[in-house]
This record gives structure tokens, sequence and C-alpha cells, in this order.
């Protein structure tokens, strides 16, 4: 069923606060340290923020007590106002400059922050990939990050300023009147105690809300995705039935939770205008007006900011989590792989050997299913090999070992007699290529598509590859030929042009040793004897593998490897195999012709 999707930073899992946590913030702090000069400047800025702010109501009472014929060291009410213009002038500078600098080294830190973030991703080894979900990872990215800017840019800010006014402003409206003061402080705490609880209660109501309208969008994604089933199954009745149930559930919920809203904000408007009702009415007899006012605006000051606190708590609480959650990454062993592009060393220049010698294998996700046992095959400099097998015999799974995605639980790998792991693994990576079943087009054009085999190849180079990939054809007779965009927002490839896009970036790469995943959704005739000819041209002076699916395609291999279960069935040639008495092989292949009737 659908689940929501994660990544809103309204649900953000909360860590608690102890000092262990809070000491893994210091994480955010190593990223600040390059911006620290501005980082410092910031803070001064926001502090002289506030201190003017301060200066305001205590200004506001010397207006009002020189209108009330008193005198003020300020001197005449046309100098105190101007005085006030000269604060709001400064302060407009202050809070400009805070800002501005914040999001800078907000900004900066947390993309420095994102990029090792993707570094270590985009290095890990394919396992980890295996037990995470995209879009759990992806999160890490958008959304905890977001998070820990906000801490950057504001919440530290928040916090100072939160206590300066606190600290600034009890003294004052004890300064002013410690009676009154004592009133107010026996008040606020309790309203703020009372709007917490609330607040967190009215929080979950909302939450459930956010929950089951994400609920509504996976219908709708989904659906909209499978549009082509909806439509084949004349279901769109169907959801569009489900889809106004989920919005009705939808509708309740906000309903509910806008009353609760309603009361609380109500009840808040309430006690804080009450309270100030009543310390203006009990002020009236004791205080002049002018301290009576001054009183009044810090004592909205102090509960705002002891209200604000309440808030950071809850924010540190999810920028805690957050980078726990980072750090866990960034703590992560990635796989050796170079982050620079690196040329193949001389002494790692293969020749083509591979040795598989008693391999076997389980994935570390389903330890107790073993998925090749005691594979032994040996493959010369230029031979090409097929495996074939019923489906689920491991296959692609040699595959992912000869790329060394994963490592053999015994036996070994060889290159050139070399075990695999002598040699280190980009330089290996570079001398393989791998042309996948389902082929993966990025977003963008069919030039950068092809250039993924070697970045920093000429137009004339991808030219000749494309030609012999047998795609140049089809590509000029697009209108904006090779720039024309391909993948989700662009020109829609079929699946017979998509390989040879495939294959054209493989020839690019001039691997020592290939892969080919053969696609098992067979193409037409035409296309798949275009297809064919392109591997051909692919496959000429490279040791190759090619893991088929249609045994026709591999009649003049040098080797064919029959898995089954994991376990080498039987290996030698076309004729060889067919020669078996009761083979696995010869079974197959009688099975595959009765299928497709054709010899
Ligand atoms: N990432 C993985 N994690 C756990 N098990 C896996 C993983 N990939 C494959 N398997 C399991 O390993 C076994 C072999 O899979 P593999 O993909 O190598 O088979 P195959 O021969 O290529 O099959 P097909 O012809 O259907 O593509 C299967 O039982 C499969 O379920």
């Amino acid at each position: 069923m659908a689940r929501r999707n994660s990544g809103s930073r309204e649900d953000m899992p909360k860590a608690k606060l102890t000092m262990a946590n809070l000491r893994e913030t210091l994480l955010i702090f190593s990223y600040v340290r390059p911006y620290l000069g501005k980082f410092i400047t910031g803070l001064v800025f926001i502090t002289l923020s506030s201190l003017t702010t301060m200066s305001f109501p205590y200004l506001l009472k010397q207006l009002i007590d020189t209108a009330n014929g008193a005198k003020s060291p300020f001197g005449t009410s046309g100098a105190i106002v101007g005085w006030m213009f000269a604060i709001l002038t400064v302060q407009m500078l202050f809070s400009f400059m805070r800002i501005y600098l914040f999001t800078s080294v907000g900004e900066n830190a947390v993309a420095d922050m994102r990029r090792d973030i993707y570094r270590k991703m985009i290095t890990m080894p394919m396992d980890f990939f295996a037990q995470r979900r995209v879009g759990e990872l992806s999160s890490r990215i958008s959304a905890d990050l977001s998070q820990i800017q906000e801490a950057v840019t504001s919440l530290l800010a928040e916090v100072l300023r939160g206590i300066l006014t606190l600290i600034i402003g009890i003294g004052l409206i004890l300064y002013i009147s410690p009676l009154l003061t004592g009133v107010m402080l026996s008040v606020i705490p309790v309203i703020i105690i009372i709007a917490i609880v609330f607040g967190k209660f009215i929080r979950r109501f909302s939450r459930q809300t956010q929950d089951q309208l994400a609920d509504s969008n996976t219908i709708v994604q989904e659906t909209l995705q499978g549009i082509s089933n909806v439509k084949s199954f004349t279901n769109e009745w169907f959801e569009i039935n489900r889809y106004t149930r989920s919005l009705q559930q939808v509708v309740k919920m906000a309903i509910k939770s806008g009353q609760y809203r309603g009361m609380f904000v109500s009840f808040l408007l309430f006690s804080l205008f009450g309270t100030i009702v009543l310390v203006v009415w009990y002020g009236i007899g004791h205080l002049n007006f002018g301290d009576l006012t001054a009183f009044v605006v810090y004592t909205a000051f102090v509960g705002g900011s002891m209200a604000g606190f309440a808030d950071l708590y809850g924010q540190l609480q999810k920028t805690l989590g957050a980078t726990q959650r980072v750090r866990e990454l960034l703590k992560d062993i990635p796989e050796q792989v170079s982050e620079q592009d690196e040329p193949v060393q001389p002494e790692h220049v293969l020749h083509g050997q591979v040795t598989l010698q008693n391999v076997a294998f389980s994935y570390p996700t389903r330890s107790e299913l073993p998925v090749l046992r005691d594979v032994s095959v040996t493959v010369m400099p230029g031979e090409q090999v097929a495996i074939v097998g019923p489906s689920g015999a491991g296959k692609s799974t040699i595959a992912a070992l000869l790329l060394r995605f994963y490592e053999p639980g015994s036996g070994q790998l060889l290159y050139d007699g070399k075990p695999a792991t002598t040699i280190p693994l980009t330089q290996l990576r570079k001398q393989i290529a791998l042309v996948p079943q389902d082929v993966l087009l990025f977003g963008g054009t069919i030039r950068e598509n092809i250039l993924y085999g070697k970045p920093d190849a000429s137009q004339e180079e991808i030219e000749q590859a494309a030609r012999q990939a047998h795609a140049h054809e089809f590509i000029v007779n697009f209108p904006e030929g090779y720039e024309t965009v391909v993948g989700e927002r662009g020109v829609k490839l079929s699946g017979g042009q998509r390989q040879r896009i495939a294959i054209a970036r493989a020839i690019l790469k001039n691997p020592v040793i290939l892969i080919l995943d053969e696609a098992t959704s067979s193409l037409d005739a035409a296309s798949e004897s275009l297809v064919q000819e392109a591997l051909d041209n692919l496959m000429k002076n490279r040791t190759s593998f090619i893991i088929a699916h249609r045994l026709s395609t591999i009649r003049s291999a040098d080797k064919i490897v029959v898995l089954e279960k994991g376990v080498v069935k039987e290996l030698g040639t076309h004729q060889e195999l067919l020669n078996l008495p009761d083979g696995l092989y010869r079974e197959l292949n009688r099975l595959q012709l009765e299928i497709t009737g054709v010899e």
C-alpha cells in the first residue's frame, strides 16, 4: 500500500538532547570553520541588533515622559524622535548584515557538507545501495541538510537573541517595578507551559493530516506513473473514487486540527491580552505612564523570547537528529575508488585473461542463500564466452563479481593471472565495459550520453563510435541530431536505439573486457540484426562475456558456460554441448527452438 513520502521537514524525527548528541553537532562547526570570520561578525551584528531593539521601548518611555512634562536626558521630544529614527536606521543596517552574513556562511557550509555526503554516497560499495532506498538517501542530502542549514543560518542567532532579550528585558522590568515583574514572571511561564503542551497535541494532529495528504498524493503519483495500466483496465472511476475517499479523510482531519488550532490561538490571545490588561490596571496607580508603557513592551519581549525557546528547543532536537544521520553516513567506509579521473597506469594494463577459481558467493543481504558455488572458468584474451542457464542461475551475479561490485565469498578472481584484489578498483573498472539489459540514458543530449564512455572524446570519435554501433543513422535522422535531448523530458528512444547508444558508449570506452547483459525483451528482426552487428563490432579483439537469453546469438562463442543454481553444469562450444546426451544446453536449445520455431 501507499507509503507516505519522507523528506518533508515537518515530520523530521527528533533526537534526545544529551551531551553526547550535542557533541555530534560539532560536526557542523567543522564545516563552519572555513567561514569563521564571517560567522563571528554575524554574531556581533545580532548582539548589536538585539541591543538596539531593547533600547527602543526605553526611548518610547522618554518620549511619553517628555510629553507629560518631565525632563529627559535626551532633550526635547523632537530630539528623542530623532534618536529613535537614528536607532531604526542603525538597526536596519545590523539586521541586513546579520542576515547577509549568516546566509553566506550557511549556504557555503551546507554546500560543502552536501558535496562531502554526495561524494561519500557515490563511492559507497554496491551493498550499501542494496540495503537502502533511494528516497531515504536523497532525503539525507535534501531534508537533513536543509535542517542543518537552518541551524547555521538562524538557530544559533535566535538562541543568542533570545538569551539577550531575556536577560536585558527581565533586568529592565525589574528595575522599573519589582512588584509587577513578580506578577508577570509568575503568570507568563504558566501560560507558556500550557501553550507548549497544547502545541504538542496540535502538532501531532497536523502531522496526521500531512501523512494523510501524503497518502493521497501517492495515489496521484502512482496512477500517473502507471497511467497505461489505469487506462487499459478502464479503472479511471476506481481511482477517482479512491482519491476522493482519501481526500475526504484529509478534509476531516484538517478541520479537526483547525478547531483545535482555533481554540489554541484564542486561548493565547485571551491570556496575553488579559495579562496586559491586568498589569496596566494594577500599574495605573503605581507607575507613571511612560514606565507603564515601557514595562508592557519589555514584558511582551520577554514573553515572546520565552515562547520562542520552546520552538528553538524543537528545532535543536531536529537538528541533532539530522546531524546524527549525516554523521553516520560520513562514517561509513567507501570503496577504494579514485575521485579523480586517472588514466590506466602501465603496470595495471590488462590483456584480457580472466579466471574464476572455485568462486562461491552469496549476497550480503541474503547470506544464507548460496548464489554461486564453486564456479571455475578460464577465458583467454579476445575470447567470447557465453553464460547461459535458467533464470536465477546466477548469470548477472558473475557479471557483478567481474566488475568487483561484490567480492567472492570464497575462491578468487584473477586477471592475467593476478588476483583481482591487487588491481586498484578504478584501474580495473576503467578497462571493463558493461552493456546492461536495461539501458539507462541520462537526461541530456544523445552526444552527452555517448560521451559518458569517454568524457574527453572529440565529436569525430563520438560519430565514429556511433557509426560502429549502427546508431549514427537514426541519430542524424532526428532534426537536432546529436543534440537531441533524451531521458525523462526528452525524446523517448526505442529499446533497440537505447541499446545501440549504450554500445556506442562502450565502444568509446574501448575496454579490454566487455560484459554484455543481453536484453530479455526481444527486438524486431531488423532492429535485432542491427544491434547484433553493432555488438559484433564491439566484441572484436576484446574478451567478451555474453549473458545470453537467446541461444541463437551465441553459437559462434568460443566457450559456453551452462549455469544452473549457481553451479557450472556444462562447459564447451555449441557443438560440443549439443553432443552431450541429456545435456542441459541441449535441452535448453531444444525448448527455445520449439518456442521460436526457427533454426
Ligand atoms: N542484490 C541482490 N541481493 C540478494 N539477492 C540477489 C541480488 N541479486 C540477485 N539475487 C539473487 O541471486 C540469484 C541469482 O540472480 P542473478 O541475477 O545472478 O540470476 P540470472 O541468472 O542473471 O537471472 P536472469 O536470467 O533472470 O537475469 C537469484 O536467486 C536472485 O534472487
